[in-house]
């Protein structure tokens, strides 16, 4: 068990008791984290296969990481981006030589859903158009804009005509059919994840993305891929994109992108940026000093260590054990890289449950019946031989 029941813990409490309601909240305080390890409050430890839902894929407390902020917090955190800062300046050096070819303007900001937020922006603008094509399955971010481009009927529902679904399409992931007869003159751009993520762990066919740059580009609309959460080595690439041979005209960026500080990007070609007007959008933390220190610390561990190469060898081998696996639980076992779910012929919340409180693993869902691994890729192959017997017990 992990929580204290004779002496419950003081943190646990408070967090409850003042917290919106939204979460539901695990019964375990974390206190400290390192690589692919963190400590709850009784010192009792576990290995993360979550990493705060695919953000420390260089591990917790990356010590690069950790000395960058520390330098800059002593020296400059706060200014705002109307003003130059050199951090800022170096990350952003860092972050467009590792992007695709021609994605070398970026808007940045503080997470997911502002960079979706910036996305339909600046594909309005760009196009002049408002018509938008998304994924079934798809998951974009719960603010108003990107919630517009969220599939899941539970996330917009509540919300009623706040949420512009009008404008927006859905397709079926991997229906080129669909897909063809969706995008029109009249669409901005269509917004696709190369891997659903919270839709399943469900990676795209290689027709499929580059049918959508093709027809695209043909309808004048643009390609925007969701790499929040594929982004940064997720995958066994730097981006995702480079395994399908596609470069899209935008790419929402955020969750690894630096070293685990709330930092997110809308990277863009050119002729997307040149099109939004002066003081057209904006944000009073994004690129802030501190978060770009931890970003150029990370990029530069990343390429350092081969954290792609990493990722994407671990990856594989973590499947392989995973398929090894004799249950008649298991549907099926896919994923790419270091973004893995396992599909199963039941609910996955049980089991992900007694990872955690009986095998000291943390995993999480993608959909009801998939339970989604995002190890960091540092993750030792002793761990994930770790994670795959525990998982191999909780099934038996
Ligand atoms: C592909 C994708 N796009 C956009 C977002 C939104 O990013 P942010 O605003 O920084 O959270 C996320 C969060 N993905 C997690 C969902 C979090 C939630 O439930 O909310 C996830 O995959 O679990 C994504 O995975």
């Amino acid at each position: 068990m992990t929580g204290n029941e004779q002496n419950p813990s003081k943190w646990l409490a408070a967090e409850k008791k003042y917290d919106s309601g939204v979460y539901n909240k695990h019964d375990v305080v974390m206190v400290r984290g390192q690589g692919a390890t963190v400590w709850d409050e009784n010192g009792r430890s576990y290995i993360d296969c979550v990493v705060g839902y695919g953000v420390a894929t260089l591990g917790h407390s990356h010590p690069d990481v950790v000395k960058a902020v520390q330098e800059q917090a002593g020296k400059l955190m706060v200014m705002p981006q109307t003003v130059p800062n050199d951090k800022r300046a170096e990350f952003l050096q860092e972050l467009v030589g590792v992007l695709p070819q021609g994605l070398d303007r970026v808007f940045l900001c503080n997470s997911g859903t502002e960079a979706m937020e910036a996305a339909k922006k600046f594909a309005i603008t760009a196009t002049g158009r408002s018509r938008f094509v998304s994924m079934k399955r798809g998951f974009s971010g719960r603010s108003l804009g990107a919630l517009s481009f969220t599939w899941e009927p539970k996330y917009r529902e509540p919300f009623g005509d706040a949420v512009d679904n009008k404008s927006v399409d859905f397709v079926t992931y991997g229906n080129l059919d669909e897909l063809r007869a969706a995008v029109t003159e009249q669409t901005a751009a269509v917004i696709m994840e190369p891997v659903q993520g919270e839709g399943g762990v469900r990676p795209a066919s290689a027709e499929f993305i580059q049918e959508a740059r093709r027809i695209t580009r043909e309808k004048g609309a643009l390609l925007i891929l969701d790499e929040i959460q594929t982004g940064f080595c997720r995958t066994g690439k730097m981006f995702a994109c480079e395994h399908f041979g596609v470069i899209p005209d935008g790419m929402t960026l955020a969750k690894a992108i630096a070293g685990g500080t709330p930092t997110a990007a809308f990277a863009m070609m050119s002729e997307v940026a040149d099109r939004m007007p002066a003081g057209g959008h904006g944000t009073t933390f994004g690129g802030n000093p501190l978060s770009m220190a931890a970003g150029v610390a990370s990029l530069r561990a990343m390429k350092r260590e081969g954290l792609a190469e990493q990722a994407r060898e671990k990856g594989a081998y973590m499947m392989d054990k995973l398929r090894a696996i004799q249950s008649p639980k298991i549907r099926e076992v896919r994923g790419l890289g270091l973004m893995i779910g396992v599909e199963l012929k039941e609910k996955s919340a049980p089991y992900i449950h007694a990872m955690e409180h009986d095998e000291g693993v943390l995993c999480l869902a993608a959909t009801p019946l998939v339970v989604r691994f995002l190890p960091p890729a540092v993750i030792s192959k002793e761990q994930i031989d770790q994670v795959v017997a525990a998982f191999e017990r909780v099934l038996n």
